[in-house]
């Protein structure tokens, strides 16, 4: 392994920052003199995943990082919401080392929610690709209930915080908790106000998770990317209930580079696919009826959107 000014630790391990040294004087004087293999050095990113949380943000992020053209830090950098005063080179600094062939892709799904992180973005690169996915309200508010759970165990040993609970435990309104957690429509117009709808790609959870390889088909046009990923690269995993790896597929070594990819397995890590919960019937309707406006929304911009750039496209050729 090359050697760098942190000692012998190879390129790798080198590159891939923990959130505990993020800016610090320990992680400054590692990048400060890096040693990287021939023709290699941070490169800052060319597309980004702006949103949305729990909406299989990681899970996208690693399957385009199996792509040999593409390096992505497995953190979420949040350079444009929360290290702007550090600085382009901080955040270059923060990236995998890569060749001129290969793009970075950094996700931090927090950067659509805010107009002043996307114009921050839009300075940064006009020309960046955006990558947005997202999911069925309903698993992605089992989702946010799962992910709470997990970092309030004492309410689960107690088992005194049922989904129901969680829903209505709240100093807001049943119908607003719905309607925060299904509104995409509004972020994605505001971002749509600052970059030209040809920079989005739009992705669903749900096609990610039945269909990992027509989503990063899409994405290898989508970024003009060589189009090498095949269908051997994932495999169902019926113990985790989604696809993973395929461990024996000469890609998967730069997936290991993924820093939430479980090597044993070839899946991503045991908080990435937890059990979500059963939601009784009368509660699961008023989410299905809270949310459908919002989800509604959603989709008649999406296909006015298609409309008018199908529109543009024709008056061009013609
Ligand atoms: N292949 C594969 N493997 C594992 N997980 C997968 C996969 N595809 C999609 N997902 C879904 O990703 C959900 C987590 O979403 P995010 O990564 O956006 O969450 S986070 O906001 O970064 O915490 C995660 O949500 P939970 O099921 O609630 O854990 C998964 O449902």
């Amino acid at each position: 392994s090359p050697t760098t000014s942190c000692g012998t630790r190879n390129v790798l391990e080198e590159v891939r920052p923990s959130s505990s040294n993020i800016g610090t004087k320990e992680d400054s004087r590692c990048e400060s003199a890096p040693v990287f293999a021939a023709g290699q050095s941070r490169r800052l990113p060319k597309a980004l995943i702006i949103g949305f949380n729990k909406c299989g943000s990681s899970a996208l992020r690693s399957f385009l990082n199996i792509h040999p053209d593409v390096v992505a830090p497995t953190l979420e950098i949040r350079f444009f919401i929360d290290h702007y005063s550090k600085g382009l080179e901080w955040y270059r600094r923060q990236m995998p080392p890569s060749t001129s062939r290969q793009i970075t892709i950094e996700k931090t799904p927090g950067y659509i929610k805010t107009v002043e992180s996307l114009k921050r973005i839009y300075e940064f690169d006009p020309d960046v690709k955006l990558l947005v996915i997202v999911r069925n309200p309903v698993s992605r508010l089992q989702s946010q209930y799962a992910h709470h759970m997990a970092n309030h165990p004492e309410t689960r040993a107690a088992n005194e915080f049922p989904f129901a609970a969680w829903m209505y435990n709240r100093t807001v309104k049943i119908h607003e908790v719905v309607e925060f957690w299904s509104d995409y429509a509004s972020y994605i117009q505001q971002a749509y106000k600052i970059f030209p709808m040809n920079q989005f790609l739009i992705i669903s959870e749900e096609d990610l998770e039945k269909d990992p390889l027509a989503v990063v088909k899409e994405a290898e046009v989508f970024l003009g990317l060589r189009r090498v990923v095949t269908g051997d690269v994932f495999v169902f995993n019926e113990t985790k209930g989604f696809y993973c790896f395929n461990k024996t597929h000469p890609f998967f070594s730069s997936a290991l580079e993924d820093g939430e990819l479980d090597a044993s397995t070839g899946c991503m890590i045991q908080t990435k696919g937890r059990p979500h919960p059963i939601i009784e019937e009368r509660l699961l309707q008023k989410i299905i009826d809270f949310s459908r406006p919002k989800v509604e929304e959603l989709f008649e911009y999406i296909v006015i959107v298609v409309v008018v750039v199908v529109v543009v496209v024709v008056v061009v050729v013609v």
